[in-house]
């Protein structure tokens, strides 16, 4: 890795600056370990052929030869997979932060292009597994956009770990599938440990939804 992403700065100095505060076991750590290496260089590319492999399981009309050829397939990754499950704070899901949605498969897949304490921007696009109805994501989904682009944000916003306690979601035009569309999610005010978030999503000049949540700052030790 010869450059880093703004993400990855972003996180090293939240790191850094955090590593004065009580050491804090709950949440989603404070104190992370940022290791890039994890599931080697290729990962990210593994995650990228799940998700196509969830894009085409969404679209196919499989015979009923395939379904069984794939299952008897699938059961022999899962097999060699499980012996090589891990907790998840040294697995590489979701702290691969140098790959799309920090290589995680469960995310939407998203590119931050800036995070820090003045909000984030990324660039997501929904694909045919994240279908609702009619090429349209489903409302769920864009959701879960926010819901962590957001907690980045608060993150980054408060220097602390927070937790959604609220998120409301206004769907304003449908959401494409398959278009790259920006998201911004910032911090709005503070009240304490109370941290009120906003949130926009637009393909071009399209607003899709807008999003206000409240995140709270986590005691030390509060899962
Ligand atoms: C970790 C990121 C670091 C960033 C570094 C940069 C890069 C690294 C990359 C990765 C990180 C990026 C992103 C982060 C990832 C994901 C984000 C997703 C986050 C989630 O997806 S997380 C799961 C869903 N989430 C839950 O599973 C929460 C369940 N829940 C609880 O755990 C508690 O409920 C909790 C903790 C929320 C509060 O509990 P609590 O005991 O701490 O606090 P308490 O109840 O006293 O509330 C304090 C004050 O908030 C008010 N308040 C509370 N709730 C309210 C509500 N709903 N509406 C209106 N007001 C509310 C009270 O009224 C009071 O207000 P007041 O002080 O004025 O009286």
């Amino acid at each position: 890795m010869t450059q880093k992403s703004p993400l990855q700065k972003t996180a090293t100095s939240f790191a850094e600056e955090s590593a004065d505060e009580p050491h804090h076991e709950g949440g989603f750590r404070p104190d992370f370990d940022i290791d890039l290496t994890r599931g080697g260089p290729r990962y990210g590319e593994f995650i990228e052929e799940v998700r196509t492999f969830m894009d085409r399981v969404k679209a196919a009309l499989p015979s009923e030869e395939l379904v069984a050829e794939v299952i008897d397939e699938l059961k022999v990754l899962n097999a060699k997979l499980d012996e090589v499950a891990i907790d998840e704070w040294r697995a590489p899901s979701g702290g691969r932060i140098d790959l799309p949605a920090r290589g995680n498969i469960t995310l939407p897949p998203y590119e931050v292009d800036d995070a820090g304490e003045e909000g984030v921007h990324a660039r997501l696009t929904f694909r045919r597994y994240h279908l609702g109805g009619n090429n349209a994501a489903h409302g769920g989904q864009v959701a879960v956009a926010f819901d962590d682009l957001m907690g980045m944000a608060g993150a980054l916003g408060s220097k602390g770990i927070t937790r959604t306690a609220y998120l409301t979601v206004n769907y304003r035009a449908i959401t494409p599938l398959d278009t790259e569309l920006k998201l911004r999610s910032w911090v709005d005010r503070m009240e304490g440990r109370k941290v009120f978030l906003r949130a926009t999503l637009h393909n071009g000049e399209t607003l899709c939804a807008e999003a206000d949540g409240l995140f709270i700052k986590l005691k030390p030790g509060q899962p």
